[in-house]
């Protein structure tokens, strides 16, 4: 299935979904769908992601140290919980799980944040050639807040003058590339600086193609810790 098979699946599925609200922008799809995740659920990834943080990574280099200051968690995808997620989520947009990055949580404490970036790939950028073996394009974000920090922490869409507050178990899904399966630079976004306390969510990402590395007939991951 392409890249526009996929997509034509995901919208008509979360079109179809209760509670899903699709905000009017021309220039990006994106919707929101509230209460996806329990309260419960949110806590109890919270605690996988406090046990097992590291700082954050980019995929590219980037001078800027302060780019993306976050820590980054890869979710166990043997826990029942995170597994079950992981299902619902690629249920929801109606998509191959095969098609999906393992889910990781990002903590942001005070100060931190993660700058205007997009999460589509760059093919100009040294990283592709082992990027496009190991399922080519991002396609879809799908992303959970688990709690509210205190203030800040908002997802901002700067080009399209959307930010995003968090709200606990609210879920946020917006496709990085155009109507032609091409990077949509509109879907810039950056999670802004916590100002107080302590921000919790998790990140979904699918690829054009399955993801990991092909070593006969057994898949293993790629490097989920890169962003
Ligand atoms: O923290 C946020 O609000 C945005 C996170 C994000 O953009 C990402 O992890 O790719
Ligand atoms: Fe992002």
């Amino acid at each position: 299935m392409g890249i526009a098979e996929t997509a034509r699946i995901a919208r008509e599925r979360l079109g179809a979904t209760p509670g899903v609200v699709r905000p009017p922008l021309a220039m990006i799809e994106l919707f929101i769908l509230r209460d996806f995740l329990s309260p419960d659920e949110c806590a109890a990834l919270i605690g996988m992601i406090d046990a097992n943080r590291k700082p954050s990574r980019l995929l590219s280099e980037n001078p800027d140290a302060a780019f993306r200051t976050s820590e980054t968690c890869n979710l166990d995808r043997e826990n029942p919980l995170v597994r079950g997620i992981d299902a619902r989520i690629a249920r929801l947009l109606g998509i191959d799980p095969r098609l999906g990055e393992i889910l990781q949580g990002q903590r942001y404490g005070v100060g931190q944040q993660f700058k205007p970036h997009h999460d589509y790939l760059r093919p100009s950028e040294p990283y592709w050639g082992r990027q496009k073996e190991i399922g080519g394009q991002r396609t879809w974000t799908a992303m959970a807040f688990l709690n509210v920090p205190g203030r800040g922490g908002e997802t901002q869409f700067p080009r399209i003058e959307l930010t995003i507050p968090p709200r606990i178990g609210s879920l946020v899904v917006w496709n990085n590339l155009d109507e032609a399966g091409e990077p949509n630079p509109a879907t810039l976004h950056a999670g802004l600086p916590v100002a107080e306390g302590v921000k919790y969510i998790v990140t979904k990402w699918y690829r054009e193609r399955p993801w990991g590395v092909r070593r006969g007939a057994r898949q293993s991951q790629g490097r989920p810790e890169l962003r």
